[in-house]
This record gives C-alpha cells, structure tokens and sequence, in this order.
C-alpha cells in the first residue's frame, strides 16, 4: 500500500458544495504547488457535484484523492489516486466511528483496499458541521488529544491521524501535542489557515497543513501563500 502522504506538506480541500472565486478555476487550484488535492466536505455532497469537481482535477497534473462524506457518495474513477475515508475518533454515536463503514463494506462487498485509507479524525471545533453531524466531544485537551492521537496511531494502526478544526485556527499547543504523541502516524492539521504565518504556525507541528475554505473565499494567491508557508516549516 503506498503511502504518499509521508512526503506531503500541503493539501488543498475543495469542497464540491461551494463556489470557486470570480476568475478561478479548479486547474488555477491544481496548479498552486499544493501536493494533492482532497475532494470533500460536510454537508450538501452528492455524488453529481463530486464528479463534477473530480472531473474537473483530473485534467490536471496533480495527485486526487476523494474524501467522501458517506458511502453514497464514493466515486470509482480511474482519475482518483486514492480514497481516504474520515473515521471520528470523538464522535457522540459508533456510526461515525465504524458503521458507515461497515454498511458500505456490506452493500459493496470488495472494495479497492489498494486505494483505500483510514484518517482518524479527532474534530475540536464544535461549531463545525463536522462536529455537528458527528456529535462529536470538542471538550478535549491537549491531553486528551495526545492520547487520542497515541491510540490510533498504536491500537488502531491508523496511517493518518487528523486534528480538525475546520473553520477556525486551531490552539498550537493541541497540535504541538499530538505531534509529540505521534511517531509512525503521519498528522494532518486543518482549520482557519488563511495566510502565511497561520499555516506555518501549524505546518511547524503537523506533517500536512490542510486549507479548505481560504480556496472558496479568497482564490490562488492567498492559497498559494499557505503552499509556501507549509514547504518552508
Ligand atoms: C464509510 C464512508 C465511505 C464514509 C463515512 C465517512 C465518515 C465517518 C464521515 C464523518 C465525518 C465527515 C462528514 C467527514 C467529511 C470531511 C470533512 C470533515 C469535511 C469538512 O467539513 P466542514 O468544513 O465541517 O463542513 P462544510 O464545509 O461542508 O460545512
Ligand atoms: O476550511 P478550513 O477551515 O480551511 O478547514 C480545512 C479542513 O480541515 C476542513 O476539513
Ligand atoms: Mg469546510
């Protein structure tokens, strides 16, 4: 199973629900020396706008990966690189943890494990609609999240392990923490990175600074300014 992500610093988000800015294009995207692209979001994913984006990335030479939200929306496309599948470590009811996972398992029956990755996913802002659906407990410290980071990396065998705040900039010493817990794990840092200096606050402690929204809000330079800031830590 390769595993790319060991040499990433940046991924850039885009969310099929969303706008691009007036005059940018998914190629302006692919094109920001970001090292891969994720596709996917929370609320309002459907497979149409999924394709759509994908579709879109797949002109461009750049590594794509779909994050899907839920089973109903994971694409077999021969211009995915791969699938990484969110799994809430904090999440208030099993479904998030394990029994999506289960009910695609069981109505697709084999799946391409060759593509396919876990991210186990610790969410901390609990204003997000992550945290939302998820019903996830934000009320965590830095403790807790080590901890958390330290049993997926170790019990779980997790590849990936992702601190999320998406929406908003997260504390750096929850970051800084589980950096620390995490060895083998690669750790993947997301929410409210808008500029150089946020996303190199926390590229410093994470191995892959995540930017989402900036992208939708803002366009290429802000977005190529966090490329810069995450190569640079
Ligand atoms: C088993 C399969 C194929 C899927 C299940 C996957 C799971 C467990 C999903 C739960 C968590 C989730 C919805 C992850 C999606 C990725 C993510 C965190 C996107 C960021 O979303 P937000 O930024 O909070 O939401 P919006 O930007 O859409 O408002
Ligand atoms: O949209 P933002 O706040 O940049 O968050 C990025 C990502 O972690 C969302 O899943
Ligand atoms: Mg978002």
């Amino acid at each position: 199973m390769p595993t790319p992500w060991e040499d990433w610093n940046h991924i850039l988000k885009i969310d099929p629900d969303k706008e691009l800015p007036e005059g940018v294009t998914y190629g302006d995207l692919c094109a920001t020396g970001t090292d891969a692209i994720e596709v996917g979001g929370t609320m309002g994913i459907t497979a149409e706008n999924m394709s759509a984006v994908i579709d879109a990335c797949a002109e461009h030479d750049v590594s794509l990966y779909q994050e899907p939200s839920n089973p109903e929306v994971v694409l077999e496309d021969d211009a995915l690189d791969g699938y990484l599948i969110p799994t809430v470590f904090n999440a208030g009811s099993p479904f998030w943890i394990t029994e999506a996972h289960k009910e695609w398992v069981r109505l697709e029956g084999d799946l391409d494990w060759e593509r396919t990755t876990t991210e186990a996913y610790i969410v901390m802002n609990p204003e997000a609609d992550v945290a939302m659906l998820t019903e996830a407990d934000c009320d965590l410290g830095a403790d807790d999240v080590a901890a958390y980071a330290t049993v997926a990396e170790h019990m779980f065998g997790q590849e990936i392990v992702y601190v999320e705040y998406s929406g908003t900039l997260g504390d750096e010493s929850v970051v800084e923490a589980a950096a620390e817990a995490t060895d083998e794990s690669t750790l993947f840092y997301g929410g409210g990175i808008h500029d150089y200096d946020s996303a190199y606050s926390m590229a410093r402690h994470a191995d892959v600074v995540v930017v989402g929204d900036l992208a939708h809000d803002e366009g290429i330079e802000a977005v190529r300014e966090t490329v810069e800031a995450a190569n640079d830590a």
